[in-house]
């Protein structure tokens, strides 16, 4: 059973989404958003580790392997990670638009258990935009690329500025982040967009 609520469903006029002229080239990794992120960066040994590729368009590629540490009911992923995998994906996409924004809802189906030690095959793509609402759906295949679709979601992605960050995260992490120079320079690559 799988459906997607009137929440999810774009506006009538809700427009295609275009690609950033700067964005990675199909094939290229995008990198992790920020080594401290669950979902995508270096930093966190339980974390994801999720990688993901620019695909054409407003779409993308990604594999994450389910870990121990991601158990949930004895050797199988928890619900919760593989939501935050798709999540994480589903955010990756927003770096091909150059926009910076933050999942509103999130809708899930889980239609296949996921063994411990399973790579988790993901794609995604943005289906339309309506002022800051940023509408995509993203799959998760197992056994390889064209394997069964194990999970999927649908999302609703809102645009922020970067000030959300500054004034709702901790100040030690914002710190951070701030001094770092790779962070810096992604950052401001979000903000030049016109
Ligand atoms: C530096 C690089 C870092 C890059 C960092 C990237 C990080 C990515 C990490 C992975 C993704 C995540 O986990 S992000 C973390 C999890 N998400 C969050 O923490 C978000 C928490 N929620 C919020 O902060 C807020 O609710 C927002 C920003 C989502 C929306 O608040 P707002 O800015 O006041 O906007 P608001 O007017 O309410 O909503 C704008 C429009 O969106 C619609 N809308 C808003 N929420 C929803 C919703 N749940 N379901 C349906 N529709 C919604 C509204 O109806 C409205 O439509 P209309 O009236 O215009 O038609």
């Amino acid at each position: 059973m799988s459906g997607t609520s009137a929440a999810l469903t774009p506006p009538a006029d809700a427009q295609a989404p275009v690609r950033h002229p700067d964005a990675p080239a199909p094939g290229e990794p995008l990198g992790a958003h920020y080594d401290q992120c669950f979902g995508c960066g270096g930093g966190q040994p339980h974390g994801l580790h999720l990688e993901a590729r620019a695909g054409e368009g407003v779409s993308l590629t990604a594999e994450f392997t389910v870990q121990p540490a991601h158990q949930g009911a004895p050797g199988l992923a928890h619900g919760g990670v593989l939501a935050s995998a798709l999540d994480e994906t589903l955010g990756s996409l927003n770096w091909l638009l150059r926009i910076i924004a933050v999942t509103g809802r999130l809708e899930t189906d889980f239609l296949l258990p996921v063994p411990v030690g399973t790579t988790l095959y993901l794609e995604a793509e943005v289906t339309a935009v309506a002022g800051r609402k940023i509408y995509s759906t993203a799959t998760g295949r197992i056994g390889g690329p064209d394997g069964p679709v194990a999970v999927r979601a649908d999302a609703l992605f809102v645009e922020v500025k970067v000030d959300h960050f500054v004034e709702n995260g901790r100040p030690a992490e914002i710190q951070a982040a701030m001094s770092d120079p790779d962070q810096v320079r992604r950052t401001r690559a979000f903000e030049v967009n016109p």
